[in-house]
């Protein structure tokens, strides 16, 4: 595993200059990390093989990543459905909330069932800001995502396996038998990408840097495929 990474406070940092002096916006930030996440499921886990997703959605961005994906993954033929406990008021969020409801995709509330129905997992809980131990309600909905990964259903983290320190992995009790079956780290992977068991699946997604600005911050570019908005990481 011999990819750069970045720890939480740069990549914190990161976000706040892509969103001052380059010119971004969160919206535009966020629609291109959540395509990327809905790519690279569908590279993995094509719709032909799996067709019902469950996207967990947390309180911050990453959330946010995971709303964009489940309009995606609508659009390319999954049946998703999304679980979001803490929805904000910002109208980014009640944007994508409401794009979701006119693309008629259910907002669930008992998790039991709808883990145990589903064949794929979206866990969009935490990001980059992140800090142990997990709280609640989020430490339950975590237990009960990690009992569905022993039933078989695969779970593909977004940015961070929700629950790990973004820096040193899953250091907590509750989640340190929690390894993703796919990372799709956003812009480039965080410290902990680097404690993904063997054969775990990686992709990089977040295709809005040049190589002056990861030369910069002391990062890689991936070798995007064509116009794929994602990389696998060897
Ligand atoms: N440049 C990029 O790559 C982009 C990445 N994006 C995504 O944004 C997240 C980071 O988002 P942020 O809003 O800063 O934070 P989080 O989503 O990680 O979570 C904050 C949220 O969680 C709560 N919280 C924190 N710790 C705990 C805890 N122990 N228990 C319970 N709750 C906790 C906190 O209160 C906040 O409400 C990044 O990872 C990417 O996924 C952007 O979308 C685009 C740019
Ligand atoms: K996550």
């Amino acid at each position: 595993m011999s990819f750069r990474t970045i720890d939480a406070a740069r990549a914190a940092l990161l976000d706040q200059e892509l969103m001052s002096t380059m010119g971004f916006s969160i919206d535009q930030l966020m629609e291109l990390a959540g395509l990327a996440v809905a790519q690279a499921v569908y590279k993995e886990y094509p719709p032909s093989s799996a067709q019902s997703c469950l996207i967990l959605c947390g309180p911050g961005n990453n959330g946010g990543d995971g709303l964009v994906a489940a309009r995606h993954l609508k659009l390319f033929g999954y049946a998703p459905k999304v679980y979001y406990p803490k929805p904000t008021n910002r109208e980014i969020f009640t944007g994508l909330t409401t794009q979701l409801r006119n693309f008629n995709v259910p907002f669930v509330s008992d998790l039991t069932p709808e883990l145990r129905s589903c064949d794929l997992i979206v866990d969009a809980l935490f990001g980059f800001s992140f800090k142990p131990p997990i709280r609640k309600p989020f430490d339950a909905v975590i237990e009960s995502m990690l009992q569905a990964q022993k039933n078989g259903k695969k779970i593909i983290a977004v940015d961070i396996p929700s629950g790990w320190d973004v820096d040193k992995g899953p250091v907590t009790r509750e989640i340190s038998d929690y390894q993703p079956d796919l990372l799709v780290s956003l812009t480039a992977p965080k410290p902990c990408a680097k404690l993904l068991k063997q054969g775990a699946l990686h992709y990089v997604g977040g295709r809005f840097i040049d190589k002056t600005f990861a030369e910069k911050w002391k990062i890689d570019v991936p070798e995007y495929p064509g116009i794929d908005q994602c990389a696998k990481v060897d």
